[in-house]
């Protein structure tokens, strides 16, 4: 199926279990990138949040515009109609030579995501249509070094991922590949995936490549893995884990390589209870409602800079980890809106970042979210998130040692105990802001 069940760790695979290294537990926040053919339309309905769209709507009215080529593939759906009139029906790998990605710079990609405060980032190396962003064996030319940008995308993103000081991972499309299966477009959550052996040998081989070029630290991968792949075998997923964790020995899978393995679970858009416990999961979601650019959402469809630290305050507070994404456009760009969103998390981080990277939960989970507050712990203090100005009213006062070392940012600020409750005064600050208490001198 497509969505997720709770994958199972088949014997053959506890090999693999280990703890989850401190590298990417405290990283609170990783940036994804979707860059495809599919960049060249760019386009689909901003219908709404995966989660909050009904199933049955979701296909053909796909907000996720890196879902172009099977879109437009469903008869009747909008996309079919606007690849009609504005692409004169041609076939969808006409993209991949009308993408020139003549503005991409890497360095200037990663100097925009560093400044985020992020701790990895990840692009996209192979999506569910099937063309990969290396030269990779099997492709037959079907991939951006012999066509479109005539260019190793994912070494670029490589040097200057690590250049830039932070960690790499690359995202691989294991559970579709649209191109290499020939099925018909998707329509439904259980409509067939490729799960035979060719298939499952031919992903092998794009694993084993990826680590063996580029030593990321992450594998991100999607949907699941072909059936066929699990089991032993000199190409079996086990192998490419088992070739993943000597050449990266802090290296962490994610949880969409089927009933295998992995190191941390992951929930999308929607926040799943099963998922988002202890501290190894991750949500990830778009700036917007697509990961692939979507040249029709405007304002209203993105996460504003404040939503988004919101978000990831939330998610830190919790024990995760935010990965959020950016759909570059064709040209290699960051479209506007989504730059300036990035820029306000990273303006702050600058203020703040201390109270997310390297945080964990403090405990208990606020009652309500009226005032909304998230609570995190640090080695040396506790951290109380708030979103107001003015004299705040922190509850819980038992998380509090000592209110006499209220600070923000860098400034002491006067807090009091009151009736069940620490009462701060916050003026001037920028909002959400974090109020610091010293846990050890
Ligand atoms: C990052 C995004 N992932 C989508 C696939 N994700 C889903 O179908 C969500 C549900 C889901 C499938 N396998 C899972 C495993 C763990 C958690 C969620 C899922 C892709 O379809 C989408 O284009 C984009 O690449």
């Amino acid at each position: 199926a497509m969505f997720k069940t709770d994958p199972v760790r088949p014997d053959a695979y506890r090999e693999f279990e280990r703890p989850l290294p401190e590298w990417f537990r405290g990283a609170a926040l990783g940036i994804f990138v979707h860059w495809g053919p599919y960049s060249v339309p760019a386009w689909a309905e901003p219908t709404g949040e995966l989660g909050a769209v009904p199933r049955e709507e979701w296909y053909a009215h796909n907000p996720y515009a890196e879902w172009y080529a099977n879109t437009m593939r469903i008869e009747g759906s909008p996309a079919q109609m606007h690849h009609e009139r504005v692409h004169g029906g041609a076939p969808y790998d006409d993209f991949l030579d009308a993408w020139k990605a003549e503005d991409f710079d890497a360095d200037e990609v990663l100097a925009v995501v560093a400044a985020t405060g992020a701790g990895y980032f990840i692009p996209t190396t192979k999506h569910h249509d099937g063309v990969t962003l290396w030269d990779a064996p099997g492709t037959d030319g079907r991939n951006t070094v012999a066509r479109g940008p005539r260019q190793d995308l994912i070494g670029a993103f490589a040097d200057a991922t690590r250049a830039a000081g932070l960690r790499f991972g690359v995202y691989y499309s294991g559970g579709l590949d649209w191109h290499f299966s020939g099925l018909p477009p998707i329509e439904h959550d259980d409509d067939p995936a490729p799960d035979d052996l060719a298939y499952a040998e031919y992903a092998h081989d794009h694993v084993i490549d990826l680590i063996d070029r580029y030593r990321p630290d992450i594998l991100w991968g999607d949907i699941r893995w072909p059936v066929a792949g699990i089991e032993p075998g000199p190409k079996s997923l086990a192998h490419a884990f088992q070739t993943f964790y000597e050449r990266v020995p802090d290296g962490v899978v994610n949880d969409r390589w089927g009933e295998s393995h992995w190191d941390f679970r992951t929930s999308e858009y929607v926040h799943g209870t099963a998922v988002e416990v202890g501290e190894a999961w991750e949500n990830t979601r778009g700036i917007g409602l697509s990961f692939g650019h979507n040249r029709n959402e405007t304002n209203e469809h993105l996460l504003s800079a404040h939503e988004a630290v919101r978000l990831l305050v939330d998610v830190v507070s919790r024990g995760g980890n935010l990965l959020l994404n950016i759909g570059l456009e064709a040209s290699g760009r960051i479209p506007e809106l989504q730059r300036q969103t990035l820029e306000g998390i990273g303006v702050w981080n600058r203020h703040y970042g201390h109270a997310v990277v390297g945080a964990r939960p403090e405990g208990r989970m606020p009652a309500s979210d009226e005032p909304w507050i998230r609570w995190t712990r640090t080695d040396d203090a506790v951290h109380a998130v708030v979103d107001q100005t003015g004299p705040v009213r922190l509850p819980d006062p038992d998380r509090v040692l000592d209110e006499s070392t209220a600070r923000i940012g860098e400034r002491h600020v006067t807090a009091e105990r009151v009736d069940g409750g620490i009462l701060v005064d916050v003026e001037d600050a920028v909002t959400p802001v974090a109020i610091s208490f010293r846990t050890r001198d």
